[in-house]
């Protein structure tokens, strides 16, 4: 408990209280995965908050944890544009291609040797997160890179979306790239449940994570265990965007966002093939699933110095596993 729980009195004064122990538990909880209050807790806490909203509706706001699980169900998705098109990226196989990526950037920026940033290549769903004054406002999937659909009621649910921006450093318009994903467990689990209730299993995790945001009844939604990692960045206002790509998930770290550990700042393509080596080996230990690793340009003078050509940044490129034979 960070600060001293006021007496049950004040109905405003106690619901914020609530409000953020009930947010500091879902970041240790979902974010962390280091639980620091027991479950039965939660729940209480969580049910003295709605009964106090409940009695004075005049002191809901949209990020309480209890706005989480959205109205009714929708008819269909709005179409959003995506204010900075959400861009694929070039693949490569063969070392050789890795190799060949590295001499076009460091000769495109006349220094050797680039750090690049490297980082896994999850695979769920892209998905655009629109945050104002720190509190979630929209997110959009990816669709063709220019338009997706407004999946904001869906990604409410998602427990370690944070709803409202933790920290000092909170930009006035903020948009998070990232992938909401299904870890390996909770899918086995997911399709346990699936069995049970006689309904259709689902083929992989990226399918479930996909089959869950398209749901139209956010309650449904709020029933599958979605994850998401943070790991670019859209439009920007109200502050300068950080020197490196390190640094902005850094910072994406300090604003509560989930932010993968499983990542590095390296050298050149020998750089760039040693943490290639090294994911692969402990690919399959990984709870989730992953089809490749992303390099990408650490600094950002140096990304806007080599822009884009067509629709894939010329700064980065996915180096992709071998596809791995269908599971029986
Ligand atoms: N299309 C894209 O730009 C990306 C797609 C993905 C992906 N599926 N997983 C991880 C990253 C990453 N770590 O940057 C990226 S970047």
């Amino acid at each position: 408990p960070t600060t001293v729980e006021p007496s049950s009195g004040n109905s405003s004064e106690r619901a914020a209280w609530l409000r953020a122990e009930l947010e500091r538990a879902n970041y240790a909880y979902y974010v962390l995965d280091q639980p620091d209050l027991p479950d039965a807790e939660y729940d209480k806490l969580f049910k003295e908050l709605e009964q106090i909203e409940a009695g004075h509706p005049e002191l809901i706001t949209p990020e309480s944890p209890t706005q989480r699980v959205g109205g009714q169900a929708a008819s269909g998705f709005e179409t959003v544009v995506h204010a900075m098109p959400m861009l694929s990226l070039n693949n490569g196989f063969a070392d050789e291609d890795i190799v060949a990526f590295d001499k076009r950037v460091a000769d495109a920026l006349d220094t050797s040797p680039v750090d690049y940033a490297c980082e896994l290549k999850f695979d769920g769903l892209a998905i655009s997160l629109r945050y104002e004054d720190g509190r979630f406002m929209q997110a959009a999937t990816r669709g063709d890179g220019a338009t997706g659909e407004d999946v904001t009621q869906n990604i409410r649910t998602v427990r370690s979306i944070p709803l409202r921006l933790k920290g000092e450093r909170i930009p006035r318009v903020l948009e998070v790239r990232g992938e909401v994903l299904m870890f390996k467990r909770d899918f086995e689990r997911l399709n346990a449940r699936q069995r049970e209730a006689e309904q259709r299993e689902f083929a992989n995790p990226r399918n479930a994570a996909a089959g869950s945001l398209r749901q139209l009844d956010p309650k449904i939604t709020a029933q599958r265990p979605l994850s998401f990692f943070a790991y670019g960045i859209g439009v920007l206002e109200g502050m300068e965007m950080p020197a490196t790509h390190s640094e902005l998930l850094d910072w994406y770290g300090e604003l509560g966002l989930p932010v993968c550990g499983e990542r590095a700042v390296v050298q050149g393509a020998q750089g760039l093939l040693d943490f290639f080596g090294h994911v692969g080996e402990k690919r399959d230990a990984l709870p989730y699933d992953i089809d490749g690793v992303v390099y990408k340009v650490n600094r950002r003078d140096e990304q806007d110095k080599l822009g884009f050509v067509s629709r894939a940044p010329r700064f980065a490129l996915a180096h992709k596993f071998p596809a791995q034979e269908a599971l029986t």
